[in-house]
Parts: structure tokens; sequence; C-alpha cells
């Protein structure tokens, strides 16, 4: 075993020129989640590696924070370069400081890497500084000229596909990236940047099902082949509601819909005691029947007592992607006097849309008085009242067990 997990670096810096639409590749929407978010999932699941960084274009900020939720392995993002190869030299630069011994560069276009892959990837890491899966060419394969004549039939023997993610020796990976952009070579992957360096380079087994969507046939078959998984189509939905009410003690900030606000008091509770994430996370854990948050993080648990309520949230949005699930969308109605929320709605829609690796249009924030009736109507707390509505994969027959 290695003796550090592998940090990842997944580029996400391209334009997607050939992908054409109307923002970047990497962010349109395969299954109702962005492409990145898919891949950024696949190794927050997979057990075996460590940090994970996500290059990304420079103007990109807003569009990955709408699309990729936050995971205590997920560092914040660096900004990539005008190629792959300069996206990664800057990625792996910043990664050095992070005391990973080995790396795995991942195409952030690439949603359907297997957890055997990443594995197998990892396993060769121990005897190579240099891993590349690769799935063999099967095609017939033909050279043409620019008019499209064929000119020769080529020898496919020992040719390959060179697929991500790909796994290096950091020190290696790096220094041979340096000293291909002070000789200016071009490469379109690591593994020709270490063939170039004179590093040899260690063949795994690819997977036909992990392809890099290029074009806008790509993403929409990536999209069919979701929806043929069963998922979105065949699935279940299922509603949860949550509520959670907090009385004022002195402070001078409210913490609501993961957002600070400036006030004259504080809430007082479990966490920063933000009644509206919590309101959220009980919600979406009721749609899992999966108990409530009290259940996953005690109140009488030190670790919790002032802790930011985010990670309760980005847990439940987590359990449903465990599940095989995907948030459809979150309503949330908060009960205040004061602060007045309207000054803040579209910051919160955003942290919670980031906090769950959703969209922002799938987050609904409404606010209301309680007409200065009861306690809540005498400024004495906040109340929220959420609805979360989830898909999740209708359970599966466990083998041998089909009806006949
Ligand atoms: N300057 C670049 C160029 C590419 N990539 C990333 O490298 C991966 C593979 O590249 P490709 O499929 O060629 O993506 P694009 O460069 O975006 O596509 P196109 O060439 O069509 O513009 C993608 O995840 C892409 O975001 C990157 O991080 N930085
Ligand atoms: C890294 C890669 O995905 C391996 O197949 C590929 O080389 C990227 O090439 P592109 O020209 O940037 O699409």
């Amino acid at each position: 075993m290695l003796q550090t997990k592998p940090a990842v670096l997944i580029v996400a810096a391209g334009r997607g020129v050939r992908a054409g639409g109307a923002v970047p590749k990497q962010y349109q929407r395969i299954g109702g989640r962005a492409i990145l978010a898919r891949t950024v999932e696949i190794f927050m699941q997979h057990e075996g590696i460590g940090p994970v960084l996500v290059a990304i274009g420079a103007e990109d900020g807003p569009l990955y924070d709408a699309a990729v939720g936050e995971h205590p392995r997920l560092l914040p993002p660096v900004k990539g370069g005008a190629t792959r190869q300069e996206t990664v030299l800057r990625g792996l630069e910043a990664l050095a400081a992070e005391g990973a011994t080995h790396v795995l560069v991942h195409d952030g276009v690439r949603p359907f890497a297997s957890a055997a892959l990443i594995g197998r990837v990892i396993a060769a890491l121990e005897g190579a500084d240099a891993v590349l899966p690769a799935t063999p060419v099967t095609d017939t394969l033909k050279r043409a000229d620019g008019d499209g004549r064929v000119i020769a039939t080529v020898d496919r023997g020992g040719l390959f596909g060179a697929q991500t993610p790909q796994g290096f020796r950091l020190e290696t990976l790096l220094a041979a990236h340096r000293g291909a952009a002070a000789a200016g070579l071009a490469a379109t992957d690591d593994a020709a940047v270490m063939e170039w360096a004179g590093v040899p380079v260690t063949l795994v087994p690819g997977e036909a099902e992990n392809v890099k969507l290029t074009t806008p046939a790509d993403i929409a078959a990536a999209g069919r082949r979701l929806r043929q998984d069963g998922l979105l189509i065949l699935g279940e939905t299922r509603v949860g509601t949550g509520y959670d009410i907090h009385p004022f003690t002195d402070g001078d900030t409210v913490h609501l819909g993961g957002v600070p606000i400036p006030h004259d008091r504080r809430l007082a509770g479990h966490s920063d005691a933000d009644v509206a994430l919590h309101a959220l996370t009980d919600a979406l854990l009721g749609a899992l029947a999966e108990g409530d948050i009290g259940d996953h993080f005690p109140p009488s648990d030190p670790q919790w007592k002032g802790a930011s309520s985010d990670r309760f949230l980005a847990f439940a949005a987590e359990r449903v992607r465990a599940r095989g699930g995907v948030i459809a969308h979150l309503d949330l109605a908060i009960v205040a006097e004061a602060p007045r929320i309207g000054p803040h709605r579209t910051a919160m829609r955003a942290r919670i849309a980031a906090i769950c690796g959703i969209g922002a249009d799938r987050v609904g924030v409404k606010a209301t008085t309680n007409e200065k009736l009861g306690a809540l109507g005498r400024g004495e707390g906040i109340a929220a009242i959420a609805t979360a509505t989830i898909r999740l994969p209708y359970p599966v027959d466990p083998p041998g067990e089909e009806t006949p």
C-alpha cells in the first residue's frame, strides 16, 4: 500500500469548443447534474484517495460554486491555464504543498470512471512512477489525406486509447512537466510528458464506459445512458419535511441558510444554530427515512458546539447521492420578525445550492413574519420549515431472488 493516499487533480479549465453550448461542457448537465459535479463525486466517494483539487477556468468561479458542493477533502479550486498541459502544471504546483507523494490526474469531463478503475491505478502505483489506464484499439485504423481519401491502413497491433485517471509519483510528474514547459513540448496527456522525460509508463486496463465527453453527441449519449440506468425514469419521488426553531441570545450575528447576517442578537442552540440549514438537513434525512439531524450529530457531542451547520446539510446531500439519488428541489420558509431576509435571499440560495451540489434554480427561499403572534411574533427567536423532494432509484432485487 502507498504510505499516503494519492491526491487527485481534476482538470476542468477547458472551454469545450467542440461541445459548444451556453456554458463550458463540464458545467452542462446530464441526469440533472453538472458533468463536473458527477466527476468530483466519484473521487469523494472513493476511500483510497486523499485531497482533491479542481483546476477551473479563470472566469468559472460562479459556475463552479453553483455546480460543485463542499467536502472536507475538496481543496479550494485553482485557476487553470490556456492548455490542458498548462492547467496540469498549475495544479501540480499547488498540490506539491499538500504533502502528497502521488497524484491521479483526471479529466473533469470523464464522469463515468469506476471505483475499480481508480483502485487499479492506485494499486499499480506501488510498483511504478507512471500508470496509464488504456483500452486496446478495436476498430481498423485508416490514415487519410485532407480530402478524405484513404492513404493507408494502420496496423492496430499494440495500439491503445489513453484514458484518465492517470497515476504518477507527484515529484517525478512535476519535474517532467516543468521540463516539458521549458522545452516547449506540447502533449495531450500526462503520460506523454513522462514518456518525453524518459520515465517508464505502466499500462492498466481502462474501461469502455470511461468516455471523455467531447462533442454534443457524447453529452446527449451520456444523458441517455443515465436514463437507461433507470435512475430518472424508473426511480421513485420522495418528499421530506423539516422544522427547526432557536431562541435569540446575546450576540451580533445570525447564521441563516449558511449566510452570516449582522444583527443585534444571535441564535442559541445546536452548532451555529442555523435553523434554515437544520430544517433542510432534516427534510433530506426525512425523505431518505434516515432519522434526523440529532441522530447523526447529537447536540450533546461537544465537537458540534459552535460548528458550521454546512457540514450537516452536506452530509444529508451526500447520503442522497450514496443511495444513487438526486435532489430535485429544496424549499425553505423562514419565520422571523427580524433580521430582514430579503436582502440575503440570493446569497442563501447560492450557498445552499453549493453545499448540496445542485443548481441554485433548485432551491427556493422564502420568508415571512409571524404577524407579531406568539413567541416568534415577539421576536424571541427564528423558525424554519423546509421541504425536500428527491429521486431515488428503485431497489434492485438481490442476485438469485428475481421474480420468475
Ligand atoms: N486549458 C485547458 C484545456 C482543457 N482542460 C481540461 O482537460 C480535459 C480534457 O480536455 P478536452 O476534452 O479537450 O476539453 P476542452 O479543452 O474543454 O475541449 P475543446 O478542445 O473542445 O475546447 C477537460 O476536462 C478540460 O476541461 C483544462 O483543464 N485546461
Ligand atoms: C488526457 C486525455 O483525455 C487522454 O485520452 C486526452 O489526451 C485529452 O485530449 P484532448 O485533446 O485535450 O481532448
